[in-house]
């Protein structure tokens, strides 16, 4: 790729820069390097405990990007070379977090410490050594929306004064303490405003994310497969599962709250805009999702079962779902966003992004995806053992 043809949104040439990434093992991080070294000159400094899901990228040492990616197996709550890698580049990048709200009820203090505590250090580094951050944050930080208090049958929650979020207007509204599942968005909140204050009273150069449900290939794991049997990922990687096992999927409390989702292809070019236009991007929160997807969980399992059958090729279940309660599931101290509308005013005002796949087609490649990565493993997996005589 020629590097010196490329630029920035205002005509200037982009340089090449050192790019410190801070969880990029995880589902995210391994899209951005790919996207990061397919179609940019930069180099990454990739850390992480785990490198599963980027190995494709940093073998064999022939790859075209051999020389710009490195990898660091370290965990940031407790190695000393933290601040010398966040020195050695131009910009870092945070991912870093324990962010599976199945963790966040029934583990909140490693959720308060992976999504506060761990992250403090490297705001003081950045800060202190005049590095810029883009902070990963969530949607989760809005909470409830305000329309969700106001009677069932009120006209207003058909207003969206009432339901859209918004980056500098919206309040974050969360449930109550013995309501642990706001652990994590409370971390986030903190640790945002933690960032912004750095900025506001040292000058640092920030840019938060706040991601509306990003899904596609490579998020979170399949149940005994990559991940421990019992473990609860999110509501992509479940419902996969429960397909790729013929079983019902579940729905929590019926499936009525309602989210957008985004492909994470779509998702990272947001980013990329953020990285490489820091004079637009610096000082901002940018809400990165897909306003044009919503669905109810509900809708979303029926839609997940009619596009696995046609990638699959296998028919659908009789009876494809079934209602759970959200204690059973996922444990006392559940709670959950009613819906999650991301007003998308400010990112189309600096960096001139939108959204493009719609559900369906993210919905096809990424379930084309997980039934070529894994229903062979679980058929074997699931295979009774031949009888012995
Ligand atoms: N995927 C989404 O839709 C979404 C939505 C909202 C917010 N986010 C935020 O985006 C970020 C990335 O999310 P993701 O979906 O890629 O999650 P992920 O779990 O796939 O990735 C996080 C990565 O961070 C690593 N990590 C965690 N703690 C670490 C530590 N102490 N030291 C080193 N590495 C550590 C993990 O090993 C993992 O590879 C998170 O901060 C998350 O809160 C994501
Ligand atoms: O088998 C299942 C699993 C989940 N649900 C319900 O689906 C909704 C979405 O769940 P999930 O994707 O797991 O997570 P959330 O959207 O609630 O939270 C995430 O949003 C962003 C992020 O910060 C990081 O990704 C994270 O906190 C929810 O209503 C579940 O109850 C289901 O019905 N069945």
């Amino acid at each position: 790729m020629a590097s010196e043809k490329r630029v920035d949104l205002d005509g200037n040439p982009i340089k090449p820069i050192t790019i410190c990434m801070i969880g990029a093992g995880g589902f995210i991080g391994s899209h951005l390097c790919e996207k990061l070294m397919a179609e940019t000159p930069h180099k990454v400094l990739a850390l992480d405990v785990y490198n599963d899901k980027i190995k494709h990228l940093l073998e064999p040492d022939s790859l075209p990007w051999a020389d710009r990616i490195q990898f660091h197996r370290l965990n940031i709550k407790n190695d000393s070379r933290l601040e010398s890698l966040i020195r050695m580049a131009d910009l870092t990048i945070n991912l870093a977090a324990i962010c599976t709200p199945a963790d966040y009820n029934t583990r909140p203090l490693d959720t308060i410490y992976s999504n506060f505590i761990d992250a403090i250090p490297v705001v003081k580094y950045c800060s202190g050594n005049n590095k810029r951050l883009i902070h990963f944050s969530t949607c989760e930080v809005y909470g409830k929306t305000i329309g969700s208090f106001l009677p069932k049958d009120s006209p207003l929650r058909q207003d969206p004064a009432y339901y859209v979020l918004s980056e500098n207007s919206s309040p974050c509204i969360f449930g109550p303490i013995e309501k642990q599942r706001w652990s994590y968005a409370c971390a986030k909140q903190l640790i945002e405003r933690l960032i912004y204050a750095e900025g506001a009273e040292n000058g640092m150069d920030f840019t938060i994310v706040r991601p509306f449900n990003w899904i596609g290939p490579r998020m979170d794991f399949i149940p005994g497969i990559d991940g421990p049997s019992e473990g609860v990922p999110r509501v992509l990687a479940c419902f996969s599962n429960n397909l790729l096992r013929h079983e019902p999927l579940k729905l929590v409390d019926g499936g009525q709250s309602q989210r957008t989702f985004i492909y994470i292809k779509d998702a990272i070019e947001a980013v990329l805009l953020m990285i490489e236009n820091p004079a637009r991007a610096n000082g901002q929160i940018f809400n990165v999702g897909n306003p044009n997807n919503e669905v109810t969980v509900k809708q979303l399992a029926e839609m997940m079962t009619e596009v696995y059958a046609k990638v699959s090729g296998e028919p659908s279940l009789e009876k494809p779902t079934i209602d759970i309660s959200s204690e059973e599931f996922y444990g006392v101290g559940y709670d959950d966003s009613d819906k999650r509308i991301p007003d998308m005013t400010i990112i189309n005002k600096q960096l001139g992004w939108n959204p493009k796949t719609s559900l369906w087609d993210l919905l096809e490649s990424t379930l084309t995806y997980q039934h070529r990565t894994y229903a062979e493993a679980i058929k074997q997996a699931t295979a009774k053992p031949a009888a012995t005589s």
